[in-house]
């Protein structure tokens, strides 16, 4: 059994959980209310922002050359394609770069990105690839599961994020970070890789909240905004 294997096994109600979760169904059966998907789009949009400053940091923690250079790559494809397609579906959706601009994180969004970057920031590159992972990983999962869908790539408004997350180039990506995490995870204690665990299963499980935040428009109370 590899490291990722492992990891999988482990996660496995969680990711079932994030699967089945009403926001991700209702991307694949194009019965998501738009609202939630534009509460969604502007989150995630300042999600990656942060989510962005792991891959620089995996290039600076990277002990090889090649691991260096594909951080760099993803960093760039993160910025300019993934970003990009924010950026487009902020104009299908009526959302003004300056309140894209002036959108406040919502609590979950800043409980997983400040917890990631925490990992990142204070951890071995093996650490920060287990924070990582969940989120590429389970996004080609999610993808490719809804593309199976009759029409869901075809959709009007969630058709090209499923074809995104469920490209050819994101499984690669996803690949590339599974291999490098079995190879990290090689020699660790199993103290360390007890470590790797929970920071997988605590970034898996963020995702769920984050899915559940989009869904319900979740943002501070109107008093304390
Ligand atoms: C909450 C949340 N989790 C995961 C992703 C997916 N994602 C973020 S960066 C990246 C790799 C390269 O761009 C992928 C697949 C997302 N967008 N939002």
């Amino acid at each position: 059994m590899t490291f990722c294997e492992e990891l999988y096994a482990k996660a496995k109600h969680i990711w079932i959980a994030n699967h089945k979760h009403p926001f991700v169904q209702g991307i694949g059966h194009g019965t998501l209310p738009k609202e939630s998907f534009r509460h969604y789009m502007i989150q995630d949009y300042l999600y990656l922002i942060d989510y962005a400053k792991l891959f620089a940091l995996g290039s600076v923690k990277a002990t090889d050359v090649e691991t260096m250079g594909k951080f760099g790559e993803i960093l760039h494809s993160t910025l300019n394609v993934e970003m990009d397609l924010h950026r487009q579906y902020a104009k299908k959706f009526a959302i003004s770069e300056e309140e894209l601009e002036n959108a406040q994180p919502a609590s979950s969004t800043i409980a997983y990105t400040h917890y990631m970057l925490q990992v990142a920031q204070n951890g071995t590159l093996a650490e920060l690839v287990a924070a990582l992972l969940p989120c590429m990983w389970s996004y080609n999962e999610i993808g490719r599961e809804l593309a199976k869908i009759p029409g869901a790539l075809e959709h009007e408004f969630y058709g090209e994020w499923v074809e995104m997350y469920s490209s050819k180039e994101f499984g690669e990506l996803s690949n590339w970070l599974k291999d490098l995490m079995n190879k990290l995870a090689i020699g660790k204690s199993e103290e360390e890789r007890k470590k790797l665990e929970e920071i997988f299963l605590n970034t898996s499980r963020f995702e769920f909240l984050f899915w559940d935040m989009a869904y319900h428009g979740e943002t501070w109370p109107e008093d304390i905004r």
